[in-house]
C-alpha cells in the first residue's frame, strides 16, 4: 500500500496564534477519510495546505500529495435566484477543461455518469437556481465527480440535509469512491455514520491531528460536537 498523502511535522499559525502544530499522518490511495474537529480546530487550514501541495503550489516541504486530479466541493454556497444554468449544464462545467464548445463523448459520459450516480438524472433540465438546497449540493458533487478526480475533498457537504439525505449521500460517495477507487477526504461535524461507512478518522484536537480506523473512532470525538450542538438548545 503506498502512502498517497504523506504530512509530516506540519505546523499553521496566524500571527502568534499556533493552529496546528507538528502534525503528521499518512494515508493511502482508495480510501474514505473523515476529518473531524471542532470549530476552529484548524480543518479548513489543513484542508487548504494539502490542495496547495496536490497543485504544486506549496513551499511547505512538510507534505507530498499524489494526487493527478484534484476536485474539491467548499461548503454550501448559493449561486442565487438567477443563476442561468441547468443541473446538467453546470455539471458539465466540471469536465469542460479543453476549450473547445462541445463535449467529447467521454465527457459526456463522465457527466451522464456523474448525474445518475448522484441521482439527478430526472432533474438534469430544471434550472440550479431552482434546486432545493440538498438537490443544489448534489449538483455541486456531481461536477466534482465529473472531472473523474483521484482525490476528492468535501467540505461538509450534508450540512444542509436532513437524516435520510445524510445516509444516502454518504451511500452514494462510498459506492463511488470504492468503484473508481479513489481517495475521499470528508469534512464533518455530523459523526453518526463514520464508524459504519468510513475508512478512517482525521481527529483534529489540542493543535495536533489523530488518525484511526473509522471502527475504532474515540468517543470525545464525537461527543464534542455533539455538546455544541446540544448547547445551542
Ligand atoms: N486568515 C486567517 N487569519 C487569522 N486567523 C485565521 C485565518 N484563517 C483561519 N484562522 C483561524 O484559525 C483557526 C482555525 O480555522 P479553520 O477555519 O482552519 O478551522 P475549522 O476547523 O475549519 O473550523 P470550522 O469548523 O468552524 O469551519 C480559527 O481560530 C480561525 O479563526
Amino acid at each position: 500500500m503506498t502512502d498517497f498523502i504523506q504530512v509530516r511535522h506540519f505546523q499553521a499559525a496566524f500571527g502568534k496564534k499556533i493552529i496546528l502544530k507538528d502534525v503528521s499522518f499518512t494515508l493511502p490511495k482508495d480510501q474514505l477519510t473523515v476529518v473531524l474537529g471542532e470549530n476552529g480546530a484548524g480543518k479548513t487550514t489543513l484542508i487548504k495546505a494539502l490542495i496547495a501541495a496536490a497543485l504544486g503550489q506549496s513551499s511547505q516541504e512538510t507534505m507530498t500529495v499524489s494526487a493527478q486530479r484534484l476536485a474539491y466541493v467548499p461548503q454550501f454556497r448559493d449561486l442565487g435566484a438567477d443563476y442561468p444554468l441547468s443541473i446538467k449544464a453546470f455539471v458539465a462545467l466540471g469536465v469542460r477543461d479543453h476549450g473547445l464548445p462541445w463535449l467529447t463523448k467521454k465527457e459526456k459520459a463522465s457527466v451522464s455518469s456523474a448525474l445518475k450516480r448522484l441521482d439527478l438524472n430526472d432533474l438534469a433540465d430544471l434550472p440550479l437556481a431552482k434546486a432545493s438546497g440538498g438537490q443544489k449540493q448534489r449538483a455541486y458533487i456531481a461536477q466534482a465527480l465529473a472531472k473523474q478526480p483521484d482525490l476528492l475533498i468535501l467540505d461538509e457537504p450534508t450540512s444542509a440535509l436532513d437524516s435520510q439525505h445524510t445516509a444516502e449521500l454518504v451511500m452514494q460517495i462510498r459506492q463511488v469512491q470504492k468503484e473508481r477507487q479513489i481517495a475521499v477526504l470528508w469534512i464533518s461535524h455530523d459523526t453518526s455514520w463514520v464508524r459504519q461507512s468510513a475508512d478512517y478518522y482525521l481527529w483534529l484536537h489540542d493543535q495536533t491531528a489523530t488518525l484511526g480506523l473509522a471502527k475504532d473512532l474515540p468517543v470525545e470525538a464525537e461527543s464534542k460536537h455533539q455538546e455544541e450542538v446540544l448547547n445551542v438548545f
